[in-house]
């Protein structure tokens, strides 16, 4: 167990309970009665065990009447983080899911990603998908906007409001010819991507900043993937897109770029391959293609309902790690139906044991190694492992107060069951009815509070 010290202003909070997280060593490690400590900042200030307590009270400066005890079957764990998911799909989640990929995107994706330019109908979809991701444990969303600027930047200020650290892309594509008001000019597209961020940095969100998001290959020129990997270099951005999702999509990429190796050579000869680039499916990568990815630094979210739901293809996650490709989980919504990141941690079980089935040489993914996908791993996908993704000393304490005998909820405990297993049932039992509390920044954003539904009332100028 760490425990180490670390210069610190003022502890706010201490817990004392059960902790369970990865490490880079260990896809889990459980802390039994640990004592961790929040500062006054919102970050990690110490992890040690329960006999420490005088110790770490002296040090630290906290009386042990401050300690909030976790009950019986209560732990916590990293708050997850959701690599890819669509917030401006959220209000047709659930439906639509009878297409291959290209054809879903022109019958429903794009007459619903039209109606953002109208702030009203933004405000209330970005409203309540903030908040069901938030109240479902997700601590951290990459999320795509829509191609309008001014509803891109609502959905900034309504994670913000609400507490949740966010990345916000407002989408560009200068090339749809079959809806053909979904689309923005080369020069619209530059200029609003450029607009959309210095508004978005001046705003000084602690948590939430902006993500250059070229939609996908087929949708831009490569005058303007181009562009936009200048963009992103110039002001060091994160990127995010999608790749090799569907062998329709592969196919036309091919036709759309014929002067570039491979779907992943698009991408990288556009300078959009960096190591702040996640890149959502990558079903159909090959082995040269992924090596590309470890050798940029650009990383993949594995989006498991959505391959399933929309028929897509099934990523054989072994692989991409055996290539040390940064890896995390992403509900993709509204391809995947559910906005919870507990569906992806299942759906990645389902998919891996799929292909168990179809070569049973194929090393089924564990639990252990899923649940470091929705937290660690995600945390490192998006360059953000500094700041969360594990309960290390330093970084911020984004955490789940998960009780897995919630009254009324999901979850029957017969036995006594140790940690791992109380971990387990709340993967794949589990729903937001046994995540009592969420904290972002050590902040505590779920339950809601009245401020946060004020605030959520704002209307933009
Ligand atoms: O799952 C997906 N959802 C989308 O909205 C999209 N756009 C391009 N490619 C996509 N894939
Ligand atoms: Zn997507």
């Amino acid at each position: 167990m760490a425990n180490s010290n670390r210069p610190t202003t003022d502890i706010r909070h201490v817990y004392r309970g059960t902790f369970v997280h990865s490490t880079q060593q260990a896809p889990l490690q459980i802390l039994e009665d640990a004592l961790l400590g929040v500062d006054t900042e919102g970050k990690i200030a110490f992890i040690g065990k329960g006999a420490e307590l005088d110790r770490l009270s002296k040090t630290f400066g906290f009386s042990p009447p401050d300690i909030t005890q976790l009950e019986q079957h209560e732990f916590f764990m990293p708050g997850m983080v959701d690599t890819h998911i669509h917030a401006s799909q959220y209000s047709y989640a659930g439906t639509a899911l009878d297409m291959p990929l290209l054809q879903w995107l022109n019958t429903y994706t794009f007459p619903v990603e039209s109606r953002f330019k109208d702030l009203g109908f933004a405000h209330r979809v970005y409203t309540q998908v903030v908040k069901r991701t938030l109240r479902n444990g997700t601590t951290t969303a990459c999320y795509f906007a829509t191609i309008h600027t001014d509803a891109s930047l609502l959905l900034g200020q309504i994670a913000n409001d609400f507490g949740q650290r966010a990345l916000v892309g407002k989408v560009c594509m200068d090339r749809n010819n079959s809806v053909k008001h979904y689309k923005e000019t080369n020069q619209e597209s530059q200029e609003e991507t450029c607009r959309f961020i210095a508004e978005l940095l001046g705003k000084k969100y602690p948590l939430v900043k902006p993500v250059v998001t070229p939609r996908f290959a087929p949708s831009c020129t490569g005058v303007l993937l181009g562009q936009l990997g200048e963009i992103a270099k110039n002001n060091n951005l994160h990127i995010q897109s999608h790749i090799s999702e569907n062998a329709e999509e592969v196919k036309l990429v091919n036709e759309l770029f014929p002067e570039s190796e491979s779907y992943t050579d698009v991408y990288h000869k556009y300078n959009l391959l960096t190591d702040k680039t996640v890149m959502a499916h990558g079903c159909y990568l090959s082995d040269e293609e992924l090596a590309l990815f470890r050798e940029t630094g650009a990383s993949l979210s594995h989006c498991p309902n959505s391959n399933i739901s929309l028929c897509s293809g099934v990523l054989d996650v072994r692989n991409v790690l055996k290539h040390k490709v940064k890896l995390g989980l992403g509900t993709d919504v509204a391809g995947g139906y559910s906005a919870s990141m507990l569906d992806a941690v299942r759906r990645a079980l389902d998919s891996s044991k799929v292909l168990t089935i179809q070569d049973p040489e194929h090393e089924t993914l564990s639990f252990e190694e899923v649940f470091r996908l929705a937290t660690l791993g995600g945390s490192q996908a998006l360059s953000l492992d500094d700041q969360t993704g594990n309960f290390e000393v330093g970084k911020d304490f984004d955490a789940l107060r998960v009780n897995v005998a919630a009254p009324g909820g999901p979850i029957d405990l017969i036995q006594c069951d140790g940690p791992k297993i109380l971990l387990e049932k709340f993967l794949n039992l589990g729903d937001d009815r046994n995540i009592v509390e969420v904290f972002v920044a050590g902040r505590k954003v779920v339950p809601f509070t009245d401020l946060h539904q004020i605030a959520a009332l704002r209307v933009v100028n």
